[in-house]
C-alpha cells in the first residue's frame, strides 16, 4: 500500500490551480492541507480556511510530508526547498529558475537528508524527459539532445509563421493564456529554456553548469527582414536549445534561434508544444513531443511527480556520480545568420568563412562562422536591436581543438 501524501501546496496560479483540477477530478490517496499564496486580498475559487500567507505554517506542520512548490518567485522556491528538504519533507517543484540556479547544492542537500526533489514539470511541460534521461540512456550512448524548450516563443514564431501575427499581439495572447513568465524576457530572452536545458544537461551528462556559461540568445530582436529571410528558403525559425557531445568528453551547450528545414521534426511543433530530439549512438534519434506550457500539462506532470513520491522515487543523478570525466566547452564555431547595422559588429564578433552577404541601407547580413567563446563575449552586442542571430545547424571543430581542449582542460562551468 502506497503511503498517504500529505500536502503543502506554494503557488495557486496557472500551474497550482491545473494541479487541483487534475487532482479533484480523481481519487487519489493525497490530501492538500494547506496552501501558500503571496496576496490575501485575491478571490480565490477555495475555501479561505485553506490558503495561508506564512510559509512556515506549512514547512513546519509536522503533518505535511510533502511539499509542491508552484511560485513564480524563484528566491522565494528556494528558501522553501531547502528548508523542505532540510527537514526531512520531499519536495516537487515546477521552477526551473531555481532549480538550474541550485542544483548542485539541491542534489547534496537531497542526500544529505535522506529527502527526494523531483521536477519533472519543470522542463518541457507534460514531456517526461527527465525520467528518461534519469533512467533510459546511458551517457556513453548519448550523442546530444535539442529541441523547442519553451512554449511561449514557439506559441509567438507560431502566430508570426503562420498567421502573419505581430510579435506583440503573439506575446501578449501568451501571457493571457498562461504560458509566459512573470516576466516574459525570459521566455523570449532564451533564459527559461536555457535553465531547462541546464537540468536536462545535468541528468543526460551529469554536468552542472552554472547557467550564467550557457549562451542564450532568444527571438525578441526578430525583425520582418528575417522572417522574410526565412520563408523565401522554406524555413521556419525556432529558438532551439542544444546540449552536444563533440568527443567522448566534451559537451557544448547553448540556447540560439534557428532555422529550421521542412525535414526536421522541429518543424511541425507549433504553438505551446515542445519537442526534444534525443540523438543516440545506436538508437539514432528519438523524438519527445507534448505541451510544453499550461496549467493542466504542467499540472499532469507535477502529479506523476507526487505520485513517484509516494512510491519513494528519488532522482539517483548516476552520470554525476560516474564521475566521467566530461567537461563543458566553448571552443566550437557555430555557422550563423546575423542582421547587422555596423560592420563593427562583424569586426567584434570575428565572423570567418562567410559564405553569403547582402547589403542594402536598410538591411545587412552574412551566413559566416563564429565561435562559440565570441558570442558569450560579446553577448551584450547581440542583444543590440540592430542584431538578430540564428543558427544553421552546423557546429564546426576539428580534431586539433578536441586534443587542444583534453591538453588545456579547459573549463566553463
Ligand atoms: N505557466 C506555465 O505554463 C508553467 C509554469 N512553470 C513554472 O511554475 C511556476 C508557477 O508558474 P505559474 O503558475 O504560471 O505562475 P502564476 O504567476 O500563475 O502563479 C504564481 C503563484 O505563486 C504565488 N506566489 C508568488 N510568490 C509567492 C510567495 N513568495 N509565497 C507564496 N506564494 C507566492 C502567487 O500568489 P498570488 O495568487 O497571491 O498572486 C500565485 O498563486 C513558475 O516557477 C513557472 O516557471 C513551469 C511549467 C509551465
Ligand atoms: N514560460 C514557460 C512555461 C513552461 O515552462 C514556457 O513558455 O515554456
Amino acid at each position: 500500500m502506497s503511503k498517504k501524501l500529505k500536502i503543502g501546496l506554494f503557488g495557486f496560479g496557472v500551474v497550482g490551480q491545473g494541479l487541483h483540477d487534475i487532482i479533484k477530478s480523481q481519487n487519489l490517496n493525497l490530501e492538500i492541507v494547506k496552501i501558500a499564496i503571496k496576496n490575501p486580498e485575491k478571490k480565490r475559487t477555495l475555501d479561505t480556511h485553506l490558503f495561508t500567507t506564512s510559509h512556515d505554517e506549512i514547512l513546519d506542520n509536522p503533518e505535511i510530508n510533502t511539499i509542491v512548490e508552484l511560485i513564480d518567485d524563484a528566491d522565494a522556491a528556494y528558501q522553501i526547498t531547502k528548508k523542505a528538504l532540510s527537514s526531512g519533507k520531499n519536495v516537487v517543484s515546477a521552477n526551473k529558475k531555481m532549480i538550474a540556479n541550485h542544483l548542485e547544492e539541491l542534489v547534496h542537500l537531497q542526500e544529505e537528508h535522506g529527502t527526494s526533489l523531483l521536477y519533472e514539470g519543470a522542463v518541457c511541460g507534460s514531456i517526461p524527459i527527465i525520467r528518461n534521461l534519469e533512467e533510459y540512456y546511458d551517457n556513453e550512448l548519448l550523442h546530444g539532445i535539442s529541441g523547442i524548450f519553451n512554449g511561449s516563443s514557439n506559441y509567438i514564431l507560431s502566430k508570426i509563421f503562420n498567421e502573419g501575427a505581430s510579435y506583440d499581439s503573439a506575446l501578449k495572447e501568451a501571457q493571457d493564456l498562461g504560458f509566459a513568465e512573470t516576466n516574459p524576457i525570459l521566455d523570449v530572452g532564451g533564459y527559461d529554456p536555457k535553465f531547462k536545458l541546464t537540468i536536462a544537461t545535468a541528468h543526460a551528462y551529469g554536468l552542472f553548469i552554472n547557467p550564467d556559461k550557457i549562451l542564450n540568445i532568444g527571438i525578441q530582436n526578430l525583425a520582418d527582414a528575417d522572417i522574410q529571410y526565412a520563408k523565401e528558403k522554406n524555413y521556419k525559425i525556432k529558438l532551439v536549445p542544444t546540449t552536444r557531445k563533440i568527443s567522448t568528453k566534451q559537451v557544448i551547450t547553448f540556447v540560439l534561434p534557428k532555422f529550421v528545414k521542412s525535414d526536421d521534426f522541429l518543424y511541425n511543433v507549433e504553438n505551446e508544444y515542445n519537442g526534444v530530439t534525443v540523438q543516440a549512438a545506436f538508437a539514432d534519434k528519438q523524438f519527445f513531443f507534448g505541451k510544453g506550457a499550461g496549467g493542466h500539462p504542467t499540472g499532469a506532470a507535477v502529479l506523476s511527480d507526487i505520485a513517484a513520491l509516494r512510491y519513494d522515487y528519488r532522482y539517483e543523478y548516476k552520470k554525476y556520480h560516474q564521475k566521467n570525466g566530461l567537461i563543458h566547452t566553448d571552443r566550437v564555431s557555430l555557422e550563423i545568420y546575423l542582421r547587422y547595422q555596423h560592420e563593427y559588429t562583424l569586426e567584434k564578433l570575428q565572423i570567418e568563412n562567410i559564405s553569403e552577404r547582402f547589403s542594402r541601407h536598410d538591411y545587412k547580413y552574412v551566413i559566416g562562422n563564429v565561435s562559440l567563446k565570441s558570442l558569450l563575449e560579446n553577448k551584450d552586442l547581440l542583444l543590440n536591436k540592430d542584431v538578430f542571430i540564428a543558427q544553421t545547424g552546423r557546429i564546426i571543430y576539428t580534431e586539433q581543438d578536441i586534443k587542444a581542449i583534453a591538453e588545456e582542460g579547459i573549463l566553463v562551468n
